[in-house]
């Protein structure tokens, strides 16, 4: 078996690591393929989208990652792309926001029919006029910067600093664990707290649309709950409409009204979350089960 042949999918069900390799998934969930609207998933409240990929067709320089990727979620809704290593998860984020190369289709944001066709937008259109942030994996926070600096560096897009600094305060009223730590450097925040500080800092424009890219990555497992309750409430009570990546299958499927499997940048399988958690092939091939 080559090396490649042999790499496991790298996602796991807590401590237990699937060993099936990437050619076998690959092969297996393309034969699952399911059409990919939101009309077709069944027991959705809403099934009008406010974010509709079509055809996307998007890679970095000449080299193309996804085809005729499509898909969907309504206002308020959450959903969660997984799949494995290298299948272009990420990439759909970053063609979302504007950090690829787009070679077809089409990205378009809004309510029924008043959707705006967004594709050739650039990040601080997509932030600034479009309403959607990004939320970077990992390590984005200036470490030495207090956290207050670091929520205001998300206002950079505004035209009067004040207004930036004014967000900033509506932020820290919500979240009352990072007011109190406001002149402290965030190399001294913990994981957990960390992590909210990158999701307070998308919060500082009030986007429309959150991109989620790992949430759990590299959080011991007690913030991990924290971050999911987080993005619960921020989707549940503030009407967020979420597009997440998360390397842990089973977690991510828990939280998402809406699952998607992408496979070699194609996507492969589309469901509810708690269907997907329940189908014998997905739980077989990406929860280690
Ligand atoms: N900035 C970039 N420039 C060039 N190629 C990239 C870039 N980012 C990702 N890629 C390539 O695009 C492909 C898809 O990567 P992507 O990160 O989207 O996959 P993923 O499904 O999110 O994987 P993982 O779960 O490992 O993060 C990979 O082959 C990767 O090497």
């Amino acid at each position: 078996m080559t090396d490649e042949k042999s790499r496991s999918t790298g996602y796991h069900m807590g401590d237990v690591k699937t060993v099936i390799s990437v050619d076998d998934v690959n092969a297996q969930a393309k034969q699952m393929a399911e059409p990919v609207e939101l009309s077709k998933i069944a027991g959705l409240a809403n099934n009008d989208p406010f974010v509709k990929v079509e055809d996307l067709k998007a890679g970095y320089g000449k080299m193309q990652i996804l085809h005729d990727v499509n898909l969907q979620v309504a206002k308020g809704q959450s959903l969660c792309l997984i799949g494995p290593n290298g299948a272009g998860k990420s990439t759909i984020l970053h063609s979302i926001f504007g950090f690829t190369n787009i070679f077809g289709g089409k990205i378009m944001i809004g309510d029924g029919p008043n959707k705006k066709d967004v594709t050739a937008l650039s990040p601080n259109q997509k932030l600034k006029e479009a309403g959607i942030a990004y939320i970077l994996q990992d390590k984005s926070v200036f470490p030495g910067m207090t956290v207050e600096e670091n929520l205001w560096m998300g206002g950079y897009l505004m035209d009067n600093q004040n207004d930036a600094k004014e967000a900033a305060e509506k932020v820290f009223q919500k979240y009352d664990r990072l007011a109190k730590r406001r002149k402290h450097q965030a190399k001294v925040l913990s994981g957990g707290e960390r992590r909210l500080l990158e999701i307070s800092r998308a919060l500082v424009m009030n986007p429309d649309v959150l991109l989620v890219d790992e949430p759990s990555i590299g959080l011991e497992p007690r913030f991990i709950d924290m971050v999911f309750d987080i993005l619960d409430d921020l989707q549940n009570t503030e009407g967020k409409t979420i597009i997440m990546v998360e390397q842990n299958a089973k977690k991510g499927l828990e939280f998402a009204d809406i699952g998607y499997v992408l496979v070699s940048g194609e996507l492969a399988i589309a469901g509810k979350g708690d269907d997907l958690l329940e189908n014998p092939e997905v739980g077989r091939l990406f929860l280690g089960g």
